[in-house]
């Protein structure tokens, strides 16, 4: 509830946590965990997550970040948005492990509709969306990747992409699947699934889940040159042509949003699942020390 009412208060009176300020023309809004920074003519907004360390899908990041699309998609003028980190090295993290483990139903509850949300905004955007991943990306990471129309990755072996959820006991939901499915087919899709395969950016490419890599100080002038291509397509066409291939996927959802909350609320809450959480978690801590 407190965040409903923080959501209504930055989205709709200005805001406390946000600020909006002009810069050379080029206007910005922020919140804590997402900086937006827009040109003028272009009609293009360029999305950061800054959520250190490594950019995990909290309560409050998913919010701020559902928000800040809801500004874009409701400012006419934009046509277009470059989703990027400013955490060095990660893209996303994910989904963030700590709101998934050790909580309460309700907080499950409560978290899931926020992915859910979250997901559905950007995966049916009306705005073009070229990510430009420069850093690793697994899971939800990979996921905010595939919700974009084209996906330009650095080429450094160290970043990572793809839906990891199996290795740490868990289950994509049938959602990720689709659109991992729709990306990269079926057959390629049901192997890295099973085996939470997390790509190199050239595996990546041969494979389907990224369009392009190239060299990491030229992600953002390849975003950026890509997006110019993108807005030279009429609005109308291309939107009802996105609609068009996306449409099943997001219903599929939208039918059953309470079951899946409901189901991710029951698997989460599993003492085996939690276990499993708990022992990843571990391994995450130890490979530091
Ligand atoms: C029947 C089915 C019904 C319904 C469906 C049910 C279930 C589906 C449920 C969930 C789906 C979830 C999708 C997800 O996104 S799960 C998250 C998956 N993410 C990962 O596996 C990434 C894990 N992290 C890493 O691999 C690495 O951290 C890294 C490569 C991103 C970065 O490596 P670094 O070496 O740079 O940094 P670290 O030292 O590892 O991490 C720093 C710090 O951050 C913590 N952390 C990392 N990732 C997460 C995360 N996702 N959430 C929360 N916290 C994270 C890490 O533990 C470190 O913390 P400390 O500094 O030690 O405190």
């Amino acid at each position: 509830m407190a965040l409903a009412a923080a959501r209504r208060l930055l989205l709709h009176a200005g805001s406390r946590l946000g600020r909006r300020e002009a810069v050379d023309g080029a206007r910005r809004f922020a919140n804590k965990r997402v900086l937006v920074e827009t040109e003028g003519p272009a009609g293009v907004a360029v999305m950061k997550l800054r959520n250190p360390p490594v950019n995990s899908l909290s309560l409050e990041c998913l919010t701020e970040f559902t928000i800040s699309l809801e500004k874009l998609e409701n400012d006419k003028s934009i046509r277009g948005v470059i989703l990027t980190s400013e955490c060095p090295g990660i893209f996303s993290a994910g989904l963030d492990l700590l709101e998934m483990y050790g909580r309460n139903p309700a907080h499950y509850a409560e978290y899931w509709k926020n992915v859910q949300e979250l997901w559905l905004r950007l995966y049916t955007s009306n705005m073009i969306l070229v990510s430009a991943i420069n850093g690793a990306s697994p899971a939800g990471g990979c996921l905010l990747a595939l919700c974009c129309d084209y996906r330009v990755m650095a080429d450094n072996p160290k970043y990572t992409i793809g839906l990891n959820e199996s290795l740490l006991g868990i289950v994509a939901p049938f959602w990720f699947k689709d659109m991992y499915v729709n990306t990269i087919g079926h057959r390629e899709a049901e192997r890295a699934l099973q085996l939470g395969t997390l790509f190199s950016p050239a595996e990546a490419l041969k494979v389907g889940v990224v369009d392009e890599v190239v060299p990491e100080d030229q992600v953002h002038s390849k975003a950026r040159s890509v997006m110019t291509k993108w807005l030279a397509i009429p609005d109308h066409s291309r939107q009802l042509t996105k609609n068009m291939m996306r449409k099943a996927t997001a219903d599929s959802l939208i039918k059953q949003r309470e079951a899946d909350i409901q189901n991710f609320t029951s698997f989460i809450s599993k003492d085996s699942i939690q276990k499993s959480l708990h022992m990843y978690l571990e391994k995450l801590k130890q490979k530091k020390g």
